[in-house]
Order: structure tokens, then C-alpha cells, then sequence
């Protein structure tokens, strides 16, 4: 989005603390519902890559893994322009004149690399009818949820969280933007055994994120020699694109992300919960999480 653009519509506070509309029961803001029947109907095209995830998964890592796979690796490529540029987030709205994802994609040369936050249920059928690849990325829900909340907190044009307590319950109950943390990482999962979808784990990224990186390049048929493999790894490591301004969203303007609140990258490291979670606390979503995800093959790994 152009920075002129920006500044008119912060004067004029358009985006503070967006109003909420559910979509089939999944609570998005109120722009991207009113906007639903244009995602809804989004064409998608046989050689798109789709990153999706529940918010706080590692998308943004995700992206720039795969913008440096596309590139062969060039570092100076991969700056062209923001995260939020190079992969149009496809049900993400903003009030006009502002681009929204969809205005971004149309205008896009494929092939095209997006992202989404959308539930599986959502996904604009065109996706499952053009076959387009997908990358889904699922983190463990007490870090997903440490993150949301923080990420929340800074970033204005997300719905007010509210305190801690309230937030853990809000998250619990599905209350936040996109909805349900377990139904999405399970549909999913389900998703994965009909359609060309690679599920990865940011806790699997972390640990080894060399393997993890192989299983991008195998997906998306590409081969490199290990040289290039050893630069995008150090490229994309949290130390590093903490420092990058294409990446860490501190181009986006302090009135909508105020990343003295809490920055875009804030830890990056699984575990984190533990620093906020209390033991009552921890017990009630343990309890809270068997009763949601009984059935499921699905596993997570709250630390490494
Ligand atoms: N390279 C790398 N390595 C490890 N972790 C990383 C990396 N890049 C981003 N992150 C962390 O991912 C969290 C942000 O998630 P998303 O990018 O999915 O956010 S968003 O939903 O797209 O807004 C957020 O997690 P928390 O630090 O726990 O808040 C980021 O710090």
C-alpha cells in the first residue's frame, strides 16, 4: 500500500479497531465479510502456490522461504518489496483507496504466490478446482495464542483483545479473527490426503529447519545446490529477518503497528507460552484442548 495513502486515511482514523462480522459463523472484520462474495468467488490459477495458515503459524517465515527458493536465493530479489506486497493475502481488505488482496492478486503475473489465513471451509473453491499447490503451516496453540494476542495488541487494525485472561477464553471459544484455532488445524489436516497440500509444523522449523526447507523444495519440484540451501537458511532465520524491514513490518506506519507495543518479530521461539500462561491456566487449556481435538490424528509439540 502506498505510504501517501496511508497518511490520508490515518488523519482521518479509518482504521482503528475495525468493526466485526462473522462469515458461516467465522469471525472476520466487517470489511472483509461485506467483501465475502469477491473472495468467494476468487479465481485461482493451476500454477499458484497458497500459503495458508491460522494467523501467528510462521507465515510470514513461510513466505520468505519460498520468495528465496523462487529467487534462487538472491537476497537482493527478495527486497523488492514488502512481505504483505510479494504475496497478496487474498481475504484481507482495507477500507478504499487502499488495495485489497484480491486487487493485488488480479493485477499479479503468475505465477502467483499468495497467502491466506482463511479455514479450510472457506477456501475459495477454485483452489480445490484449478488443483493449485498449497503450503499449510499449524504452530502449537499456546504459542499461537501467546502470539495472537501480542500481535493484537499492536497492530490497529486487528479487534481490541482485551486483557490476558479474556483473551485466553476469546481464542478458546474461536471469538477471534478466522475462528477457530483447533477446527482450522484439523480441517486441514483432513484437507491434506485429497488435495496437493504440504502441512508443516513451525515447531519442525525450528528444530531442523534445513529438513524442513527440503520438504519445500520437493514439494515445489525445485532442486539447489546446498550452497544456496545454507543461504536461504541463515537468510530466513528469526535473527536475520528481525533485521529486515522488507520482512518485519516496520514499514507499516506506527499508527496501525506499533511495534513498541510489542514488535512483528517478537520471540520466535516455541515455548514462549510458558512465560505467560499460569499453572490454573495451563491445566483448564489442556483440559479444554483434549475435549476439541478428541479424534484427531493431528499432534503438536509445545516445545523442542
Ligand atoms: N524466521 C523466523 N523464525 C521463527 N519465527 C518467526 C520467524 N519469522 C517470524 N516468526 C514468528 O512468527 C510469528 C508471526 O507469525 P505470522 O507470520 O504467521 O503472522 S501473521 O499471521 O502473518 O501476522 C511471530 O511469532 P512470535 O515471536 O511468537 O510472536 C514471529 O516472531
Amino acid at each position: 500500500m502506498p505510504r501517501e495513502e496511508i497518511n490520508d486515511l490515518q488523519l482521518v482514523g479509518k482504521y482503528i479497531q475495525p468493526e466485526t462480522k462473522e462469515v458461516n459463523g467465522v469471525l472476520m472484520t466487517k470489511i472483509m465479510s461485506n467483501n465475502w462474495d469477491k473472495i468467494w468467488n476468487f479465481q485461482a490459477k493451476p500454477d499458484d502456490l497458497l500459503i495458508a495458515t491460522y494467523a501467528k503459524a510462521g507465515t510470514t517465515w513461510t513466505q520468505e522461504i519460498v520468495d528465496m527458493i523462487q529467487n534462487d536465493g538472491d537476497v537482493q530479489k527478495c527486497q523488492r518489496a514488502n512481505t504483505f506486497d510479494r504475496h497478496p493475502f487474498i481475504e484481507w481488505a482495507l477500507p478504499p483507496p487502499l488495495n485489497s488482496g484480491l486487487d493485488l492478486a488480479s493485477k499479479m503475473p503468475s505465477p502467483r504466490t499468495m497467502k491466506t489465513h482463511l479455514p479450510v471451509q472457506l477456501l475459495p473453491t477454485s483452489f480445490w478446482k484449478e488443483n493449485s499447490k498449497i503450503i499449510y503451516v499449524a504452530r502449537n496453540p499456546k504459542d499461537s495464542l501467546v502470539s495472537y494476542y501480542h500481535f493484537s495488541r499492536m497492530n490497529k487494525m486487528m479487534p481490541d483483545p482485551g486483557t490476558w485472561e479474556e483473551y485466553i477464553e476469546a481464542f478458546k471459544a474461536g471469538k477471534v479473527l478466522w475462528g477457530s484455532w483447533y477446527d482450522h488445524v484439523k480441517g486441514w489436516w483432513d484437507a491434506k490426503d485429497q488435495h496437493p497440500i504440504l502441512y508443516l509444523f513451525y515447531e519442525d522449523m525450528k528444530e531442523d529447519p534445513k529438513r524442513e526447507i527440503q520438504k519445500i523444495l520437493k514439494f515445489l519440484e525445485k532442486e539447489m545446490p546446498e550452497e544456496v540451501l545454507n543461504k536461504i537458511i541463515y537468510h530466513t532465520s528469526f535473527d536475520v529477518m528481525k533485521q529486515n524491514p522488507m520482512a518485519n513490518y516496520t514499514t507499516v506506519p506506527t499508527v496501525l503497528m506499533n511495534q513498541s507495543v510489542s514488535p512483528f518479530m517478537r520471540k520466535g521461539m516455541p515455548g514462549d507460552w510458558k512465560n505467560y500462561f499460569t499453572v490454573a491456566q495451563n491445566e483448564e487449556f489442556d483440559k479444554d484442548y483434549q475435549k476439541k481435538m478428541a479424534g484427531s490424528t493431528l499432534t503438536f509439540r509445545t516445545e523442542i
